[in-house]
């Protein structure tokens, strides 16, 4: 890591920026994952002000930025997320927006929902989806393994959650749910589509927290169908249904997007055989090193926003009450001061790697207790290592196909989806 990882100012200030008016919407939606990251090395600087969606906005980048930003005395992520974004992806009213003791209460919730023996048990029911799919089809079939990835995962978690899985509609909630991941960044009909399926999966949920609270359906208690039904804030009282039920996606969902990680490992063992021999050898440090590579190399999550609480100054970056800031993850991710060799997909960086809350941050930063960091990283972990020995041991063949992805497309995604053609 390198001295600029620790702090030292080496930015330009803000008011040094003459661009600091211009509005940057456009390109960033535009050119996508690397806006941010190329406008700060033009610069040479750690943080840069701009307009988004018309307001002033300080953009930051790296570990000492990714500090700053899970500073809670700094900055609150009441109304941060842009209103079309959070709806769609979040919902209204949940735990991504709320701020202080309301937060706390709630993170409680998924965080107890998320520990060893969730993830434990949700690996073990995709063995056996993963199974039964691979299988059933007979040898020699092709598969797209972005898409067996949703159906497995989705499979997964809802059985996990106490949501039938069998019924012959679950195959249609499983792609709208990878819809809604599918359309966030986008402005056109990609984003019209994920609000349409942010709809039918919030009324598919909120059929079974009604269910629960009514009575007609008895999850064992600690499902999740039966935590978030009957959850109830900081104040004691039971989630509005539409709230509740947009809580129940925002556990199922966020899971269902590890299949664009399982995805990009597909697509990474099939470039990296040396790596994938080992994986599929037994070697385990080189899987877990293989998949933290995946989370940092492949772009999934770009940037989140949050609100300055108060005025203040940061290495020369004057910060206003209210306005809004913008962390780059996948500029952090790719930082060359934290990262050597950034554009290159090493696995080996990973073998001696000493956790560091604010370098590796795919899922954001900090501590998922007490800020917003995602309390699904081990399960995000405990799925895809599962998915990479399973492809590796598996020696599927790689059709020709286009295998590329795109840095403009947020999220971003293998065109072909990696067809496979098992071997028999
Ligand atoms: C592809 C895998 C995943 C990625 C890339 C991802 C990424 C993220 C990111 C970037 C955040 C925002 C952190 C912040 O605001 O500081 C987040 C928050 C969150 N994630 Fe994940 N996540 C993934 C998987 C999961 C899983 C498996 C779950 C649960 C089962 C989950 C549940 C959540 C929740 C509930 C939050 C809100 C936390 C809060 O606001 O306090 N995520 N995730």
């Amino acid at each position: 890591m390198s001295a600029a990882g620790t702090g030292t100012a080496t930015a330009a200030p803000v008011d040094a920026v003459p661009e600091r008016h211009r509005d940057v919407s456009l390109p960033l939606w535009w050119y996508g994952y690397r806006f941010i990251s190329r406008r700060m090395d033009r610069l040479r600087a750690t943080a840069f002000q701009a307009r988004l969606l018309g307001s002033p906005t300080v953009f930051l980048r790296g570990r000492s930025a990714a500090q700053l930003f899970y500073d809670n005395t700094k900055f609150t992520r009441v109304g941060a997320i842009p209103g079309p974004i959070k709806s769609t992806l979040f919902g209204r009213d949940t735990v991504h927006g709320l701020d202080g003791h309301a937060h706390h209460h709630r993170k409680a919730m998924f965080l107890g929902l998320l520990d060893d023996d969730a993830v434990e048990q949700v690996t073990d029911i995709a063995a056996l989806h993963w199974h039964e799919r691979l299988t059933g089809r007979g040898p020699r079939r092709r598969i797209v393994l972005f898409h067996e990835a949703v159906q497995v995962i989705a499979a997964a978690v809802c059985d996990w959650a106490g949501m039938a899985t069998r019924h012959p509609e679950f195959p249609g909630i499983a792609t709208e749910l990878a819809r809604i991941v599918d359309g966030f960044g986008s402005a056109g009909m990609r984003h019209v589509r994920a609000r349409v399926a942010r709809l039918r999966c919030r009324r598919w949920a909120r059929g079974y927290v009604s269910a629960v609270r009514d009575g007609r359906l008895h999850p064992p208690p600690h499902r999740a169908v039966a935590v978030v039904a009957r959850h109830r804030d900081e104040r004691g009282r039971l989630l509005p249904l539409d709230v509740a039920a947009d809580e129940l996606v925002n556990v199922i969902r966020p899971t269902v997007a590890v299949a664009w990680l399982i995805t990009f490992a597909g697509l990474a063992l099939h470039r990296e055989p040396g790596w994938a021999e080992r994986i599929a050898g037994g070697d385990r440090a080189a899987l877990t090193a293989f998949c933290q590579e995946v989370r940092r190399y492949y772009p999934f999550a770009p940037f989140l926003a949050a609100r300055a609480r108060k005025d203040f100054q940061w290495q020369g970056h004057r910060f206003t009450r209210g306005g809004r800031v913008v962390l780059d993850l996948y500029g952090t991710d790719h930082d060359p001061r934290l990262w050597d060799r950034p554009e290159e997909f090493d696995p080996g960086r990973f073998l001696a790697w000493r956790f560091d809350p604010f370098s590796l941050i795919p899922q954001g930063g900090g501590d998922a207790a007490s800020g917003h960091r995602c309390p699904g990283e081990a399960l995000t972990m405990g799925l895809l290592e599962q998915a990479t020995l399973l492809l590796a041991r598996g020696r599927a063949e790689v059709p020709r196909q286009n295998l590329s992805f795109s840095l403009s497309r947020i999220p971003s995604r293998v065109t072909s989806g990696v067809v496979l053609v098992p071997r028999g």
